[in-house]
């Protein structure tokens, strides 16, 4: 198991890929762990260093009591990229993970030199939309959302064809509370539009066409405000690393080989 201390808790991490390859960063989504880029990272091309982690409250990695905040995210992302040496990091971020290497882009420009933002935007949702969201979570656990958020990360076609589909629940609703909600706080007090509109540095940006959480007019909006090539995955909700994980590796391989040191 491999695994990073940071502010007194431990972080799970994923060290993959040679030593002095090129440093690729994944950061994931609320409720879910880092095995939801197992499906995209084969596509990838040889030779990366491939570094993924469980954010706090989420996977193997300890939970503190929530709420959690945007800069407390961004300094463990931060403690991954120190205590593994990583530097001249490719940030690929998931919906929150997104939110992540936004923040952490504008704090350490000079760890990040390229940013992918998948599912994300600067700003997403609305405080009383997420403090809706902790009130139902904390009354009921995960459980009591775990079908709309379902409904949102993935295409009814996937969840048909796709008999593993309930494991993805488990992954959701084994979340901890205080990891969840701790997130969800973290989102709400997040607007990142000055800090990423003043990014200098090479970003990809895609949403799956029918993202039911991060719309792509709204990760549109994100990469107009940042420079950013913009795609739409066609056939993908929220995770379009699980349920369009070709399309997905064929971008973020481009967006590799135009952006090589
Ligand atoms: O997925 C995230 O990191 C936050 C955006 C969101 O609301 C996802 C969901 O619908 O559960």
């Amino acid at each position: 198991m491999q695994t990073i201390s940071t502010s007194g808790i431990t972080l799970h991490i994923r060290d993959e890929g040679p030593r002095d390859g090129r440093a690729v960063l994944f950061a994931n989504s609320l409720g879910t762990d880092l095995r939801v880029w197992d499906a995209l990272l084969p596509l990838l091309p040889a030779g990366l260093r491939i570094v993924r982690y469980d954010k706090r409250g989420h996977g193997l990695s300890d939970a503190t009591p929530a709420p959690y905040a945007m800069d407390r995210l961004v300094a463990d992302a931060e403690a991954v990229c120190g205590g593994l040496g990583l530097r001249d990091v490719t940030f690929v971020g998931l919906s929150i993970g997104g939110l992540i290497g936004q923040g952490l882009a504008a704090r350490r420009p000079d760890l990040v030199r390229a940013l992918v933002l998948m599912d994300t935007a600067a700003k997403i949702g609305t405080a009383q939309m997420w403090q809706d969201r902790i009130d139902a979570i904390t009354a009921g656990g995960v459980e009591a959302l775990a079908d709309p958020i379902l409904e949102r990360w993935f295409t009814p076609a996937f969840r048909a064809a796709n008999p593993g589909f309930a494991l993805w629940r488990n992954m959701l609703t084994r979340t901890s509370v205080a990891g969840y909600t701790g997130c969800c706080a973290a989102i709400a007090g997040a607007d990142l539009t000055d800090s990423t509109r003043a990014l200098r540095l090479p970003v990809l940006a895609m949403a799956g066409d029918t993202d039911g959480s991060t719309p792509p007019d709204l990760v549109r909006a994100t990469a107009d405000l940042c420079g950013a090539d913009f795609h739409v995955i066609p056939d993908a909700g929220h995770i379009p690393c699980v349920e369009q994980p070709e399309a997905t590796a064929r971008l973020l391989a481009d967006f590799l080989e135009r952006t090589a040191p």
